[in-house]
């Protein structure tokens, strides 16, 4: 190893880390110290000039930040997440198992249960604890209750428009059922919706094609972000959706329903119990750490 470098001393510390390949700059800033402006989050979500990622998780202690004091008693750190073009975004959970992951890392927490504030409320996390049968490598997330907003939704790509249910997870989530997934085109440019009013702060529209019996496949256009190769949330819209879809409404039936989800990233297993709570399990991994280039943080205009 060659000597230390300033580079390697000086400047705020990062992660990386993704859950099935939704991939997040991890800033750790306990204190709320970190100026972190719309500007900066997109510089260090850039692939190019930056880190790289879907998005940003800020990490702060929740009595340090004025949207999560109020969940301090609760849960300690607030998961104050950021998408790639330095949106703010009520919910995120791949980031929040992503999120839970690092404390478990850093220390500040171990496997187990973890409470994680975010703008969407306290969520409670479950880290497989190491031992025989258990899979280590899997985070699940009580995502809380999905809100069925009756509306009328279209979802359309070029010439071809379905219907869409509208789910809100704490973010907003418009789910659209297609024959094919390459029916989305390249999702290099937000889908069209409408009407417009329905979602007057954006949307993040799924496109979802059957491959078995309770088990679905998707893609997503993320709000602030573009394609993602995962999106928890948007797994969770889709398997509420699908139940809804099949009869299997929980709440209906009485007895909880598994979906699996595949993504281009890999795969999340999402469960609607009958009091209407939604869980979701997948991987969360942490694969870099490193200091972020002053620049990069740096007010420029
Ligand atoms: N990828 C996330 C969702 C992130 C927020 C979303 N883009 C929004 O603006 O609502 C997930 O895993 O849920």
């Amino acid at each position: 190893m060659g000597p230390v470098t300033t580079a390697q001393t000086s400047g705020v510390a990062f992660l990386k880390g993704h859950g099935t390949e939704n991939d997040f700059v991890i800033v750790p800033d306990p204190d709320n110290a970190v100026e972190l402006s719309a500007e900066a989050v997109t510089r260090l979500c850039d692939r190019r000039a930056g880190i790289g990622a879907d998005g940003v998780l800020h990490v702060v202690r929740s009595a340090a930040h004025p949207d999560a004091r109020h969940m301090a008693d609760e849960a300690e750190w607030f998961m104050d997440y950021r998408n790639s073009d330095g949106s703010v975004a009520e919910m995120c959970g791949n980031g929040v198992r992503v999120f839970a992951r690092y404390l478990q890392r850093a220390g500040h927490a171990e496997a187990g249960e973890i409470a994680v504030a975010t703008r969407g409320g306290v969520k409670n996390v479950h880290i497989a604890k190491p031992g025989p049968g258990s899979d280590e490598g899997q985070v699940t997330v009580s995502m809380g209750r999905p809100v069925l907003p009756a509306a009328s939704v279209t979802v359309t790509v070029g010439a071809r428009s379905w219907p869409a249910v509208n789910v809100d997870m704490g973010n907003p989530h418009a789910v659209a059922f297609v024959d094919d997934l390459d029916h989305a085109g390249t999702l290099y440019e937000a889908p069209a919706y409408g009407p417009a009013a329905v979602y007057p702060r954006g949307v993040n529209v799924e496109f979802v094609a059957d491959r078995g019996e309770r088990h679905v496949a998707m893609r997503v256009h993320e709000r602030g972000s573009g394609e993602t190769r995962s999106c928890g949330t948007g797994a969770c819209a889709v398997a509420v959706a699908a139940a809804r879809r099949d009869g299997a409404d929980p709440a209906v039936t009485g007895a909880p329903v598994t979906y699996t989800v595949d993504l281009p990233g890999g795969t999340l297993v999402i469960t609607e119990r009958p009091d209407g709570v939604v869980e979701m399990s997948g991987p969360a991994v942490i694969v870099a750490e490193g200091r972020i280039a002053p620049e990069l943080l740096e007010p420029r205009s």
